[in-house]
């Protein structure tokens, strides 16, 4: 199998990675494979191999996903994924599982469509990224050894305490402005584990969905969870969904994630829907 190369990263698919690559040398000959660091060490790999690879195999999370896709950003590279993480959810939505017959069959076939991707403050989103209460409970959940039980013990402990952040929105938006617990931008209609925080999402649309979470009353929780799962959020009343291309704000706080990763992001904030800008496998 010509063209294509795997690149692993060995801490978000800790579990998965001696069994995956022992699999692929079953069903490839000589794969190109490389087993990542660090995210310099995908930059270079993926540097070094450009001109002999066509396809660029994510095995990892949307953390791992996000990093190689930024590599690819607005050229003719596709990227493909083995979900290896704990939420998934980019892969889910575009449709990658753990079956790598079907991955291998998709490679041969060399199908891809754009994909629009998008950027706060010029870093770039592929997934679900957000602010507020989210932002706080990825900086805590980095700091154990994550999966979805850490999570939601995560969000429970913070929840009480939380104090909701305060946006000012452009003039266009500013019958928004307010305080709020989280505020959610999604391309595509989840964060991963199946929990669709925007079920009309599209990621082939060049709109992005802004989801504004009101914080809610500690007994709304399973109500809120329940719809999180059941693609219904839709209806809930603490939520409002802003459909655009591009947006700013100013807000209080830094804590942000990015597809899931923590980072400190400054205020104020522009956010722009980059249309098409990402080849992916199907
Ligand atoms: N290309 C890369 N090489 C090595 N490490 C990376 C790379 N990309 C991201 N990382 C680091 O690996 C860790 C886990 O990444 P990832 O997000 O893929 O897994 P996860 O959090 O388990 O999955 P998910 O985001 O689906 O919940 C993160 O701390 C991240 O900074």
């Amino acid at each position: 199998m010509k063209n294509v190369a795997f690149i692993i990263n060995p801490f978000s698919a800790k579990k998965e990675y001696h069994s995956f690559v022992k699999l692929l040398e079953d069903k490839v000959e000589n794969p190109l494979v490389s087993i990542s660091k660090s995210i310099k060490d995908s930059q270079s790999f993926i540097k070094k191999n450009w001109d002999n690879v066509d396809i660029f195999v994510a095995v990892g999370g949307d953390g791992t996903i996000s990093t190689i896709a930024k590599e690819l950003i607005n050229t003719d590279k596709i990227l493909a994924a083995f979900p290896a993480g704990s939420g998934n959810g980019f892969a889910r939505e575009l449709n990658f599982t753990k079956d790598l017959d079907l991955l291998l069959q998709k490679i041969k076939v060399k199908k891809s469509i754009q994909i629009d991707t998008f950027t706060i403050n010029e870093r770039l989103s592929i997934n679900v990224s957000g602010v507020g209460f989210d932002g706080a409970v990825v900086k805590d959940f980095e700091k154990t050894n994550r999966g979805l039980f850490n999570y939601a013990k995560i969000s429970l402990k913070n929840y009480l305490s939380f104090k909701p952040i305060e946006v000012e929105f452009e003039t266009k938006y500013k019958s928004f402005n307010g305080k709020y617990l989280m505020i959610n931008l999604a391309n595509t209609k989840q964060f991963g584990n199946n929990a669709f925080i925007a079920p009309k999402a599209d990621y082939t649309d060049g709109i992005l969905e802004i989801a504004l979470v009101k914080k809610f009353p500690f007994y709304y929780f399973a109500k809120f969870g329940y719809q999180l799962f059941n693609k219904t959020l839709q209806s809930n009343k603490f939520l409002t969904y802003i459909s655009t291309s591009e947006i700013s704000f100013k807000i209080n706080t830094q804590n942000w994630h990015l597809d899931g990763e923590y980072n400190q992001i400054s205020s104020p904030v522009h956010i722009k829907i980059v249309p098409k800008s990402l080849r992916v496998l199907v």
